[in-house]
């Protein structure tokens, strides 16, 4: 079976750099050969060819023609179609970068890679990668200050035209020309949807790359900004950034990385909650924590601040921040490390409960509010699937067509798996979520003998913290 192919999307708002960013991740030394999907929010022009271009510049040329236009709005199955065909040039490009539409809810292109059976089985979503445009996001998000001089404000010239950054064009009201756009476009909602959609946009990244930092006036400016972001996902990695030039490691393969090192409990929830590096105060309340209890502190101080005292055994750590156009819901559990008979410390969850809990939520209990969701934990159950697809797995190209048949003793010692907790990960768009199995190089999962603690994060609108906090209680194994 072949490896299955990274996909990262990015987003961001219109004229955040999100081009400039596929152009400098294009350049760089990084050895693959990327196929580029972009699409413009035009009916006419729909989605851009997608190219093929390696780490030396050298573009193959690929072809689609696709009927509806853009992504967003119309119907994903055109970029399914296109990620379809692109397919089949496979062994000619390792790695897909899919750009959305400055104005699109990221929501159907990312649920795109979970319709379609055949694609799922032959592409993961690495990740999803979000500019914002330093000097406009506050006014995308409603907030009546911007970062830009009043006297620009004013006369609705805050925004930034493409080209202005290097010179060229003119300054354009970003959000007047969204508005317009949304308007021509059949699939207008009011535009006060607009601050939504670029409120999800952050809400639904996994790192948020902080552009035009260069258009900054101060330095509290960015602080100030940071803090805005971090109230609506307080989880993503935040790098600020000009002209779209962020460390490759925090763009790409970030879930490989994330899991395939010795700590896949790092797995994406491992950034401190306010997590741009050297610029994290564990003192810092601005992002409005709603601790449900006194804790010990949470798992995303642990690097920084050693826990006064133990959770473990605890049966429930929630905690939610608050924004008003998101807030997140974060539950932890100690549970019973991985690829280990009895488990070590920890009580043991049950893939089914989780899987049947995840979909009980997004799908009734709190269908529409669930934003995105995403964890990592620890479970008994689940497909009994093979490694060999998995995300950071060897490339196995090279394997053998027939494998022989395992001893009577692996064979005994594979019916056993599903009694010993393995990893898995959880993602989760809109309605849409799976559970993978995801590599565990650690062999244990946990902190040695001790529990693992699995994680789940729950951005949307309106969440009920108590309500997925009882949901999760019953997922334990015996309770299942
Ligand atoms: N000053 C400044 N300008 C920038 C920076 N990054 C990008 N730009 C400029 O901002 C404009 C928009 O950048 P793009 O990369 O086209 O943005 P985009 O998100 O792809 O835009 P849409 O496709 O319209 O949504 C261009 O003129 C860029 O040159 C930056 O860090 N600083």
């Amino acid at each position: 079976m072949r490896k299955k192919v990274p996909v990262t999307i990015v987003t961001g708002f219109l004229g955040a750099g999100k081009t400039t960013l596929l152009r400098y991740i294009l350049r760089q030394p990084h050895g693959k050969r990327i196929a580029v999907v972009q699409n413009e929010f035009s009916e006419e022009m729909g989605i851009e060819s997608p190219v093929i271009v390696d780490d030396k510049g050298e573009v193959y040329k690929e072809i689609y023609e696709l009927p509806n236009g853009c992504i967003c709005c119309s119907v994903r199955d055109d970029l399914v179609a296109t990620l379809d065909n692109l397919l089949e040039h496979q062994d000619r490009f390792d790695y897909i970068l899919v750009e959305t539409t400055g104005v699109a809810d990221p929501e159907p292109v990312t649920a795109a890679f979970w319709v379609d059976a055949n694609l799922d089985s032959r592409l993961y979503l690495d990740g999803i990668v979000t500019l914002v445009d330093a000097k406009n996001v506050l006014r995308c998000l409603g907030h009546e200050n911007s970062s830009s001089p009043p006297s620009e404000q004013a006369n609705g010239r805050a925004g930034q035209g493409k080209g202005e950054g290097d010179g060229e064009g003119e300054n354009v009201d970003w959000l007047e020309r969204v508005r317009q756009m949304r308007t021509d476009h059949k699939s207008a909602e009011a535009s006060a949807g607009l601050e939504v959609e670029a409120a999800k946009q952050i809400a639904f990244a996994d790192c948020i790359l902080v552009n035009k930092q260069d258009l900054l006036a101060e330095s509290s400016d960015s602080e100030r900004l940071e803090e805005i972001i971090t109230s609506i996902n307080p989880y993503a990695r935040i790098v600020r950034c000009t002209r779209s030039e962020a460390p490759l490691d925090s763009l790409l393969h970030l879930r490989a990385l994330e899991t395939a090192e010795t700590q896949p409990q790092a797995f994406m929830l491992a950034q401190p909650p306010n997590s741009r590096q050297n610029n994290h105060n564990h003192h810092d309340d601005h992002h409005n924590h709603n601790h449900e209890h006194q804790h010990d502190h949470d798992e995303h101080h642990e690097l920084e601040h050693p826990p006064k005292h133990s959770h473990v055994g605890a049966p429930s750590h929630a905690h939610s921040h608050g924004h008003p156009l998101v807030d997140s819901v974060l539950l932890t559990r100690p549970t019973a490390a991985s690829g280990r008979a009895g488990g070590g410390q920890g009580r043991v969850l049950s893939w089914d409960a989780v899987n049947r809990w995840i979909a009980r939520m997004l799908w009734e209990a709190a269908a529409g509010k669930i934003y995105r969701c995403k964890g990592i934990f620890t479970a008994i159950g689940g497909d009994e699937e093979d490694d060999s697809d998995m995300p950071g797995a060897e490339d196995d190209d090279e394997a053998p067509a027939l494998q022989p048949s395992p001893s009577p003793a692996a064979a005994a010692a594979a019916a056993e798996t599903t009694d010993v907790p393995r990893l898995f990960a959880l993602q989760g768009v809109g309605e849409l979520f799976e559970i993978e199995r995801v590599r565990d190089n650690n062999g244990s999962g946990g902190d040695g003998e001790g529990a693992f603690q699995s994680k789940f994060l729950f951005i949307g609108r309106h969440l009920d913290r108590e309500q997925l906090d009882k949901g999760l209680e019953q997922c334990w194994a015996e309770a299942a």
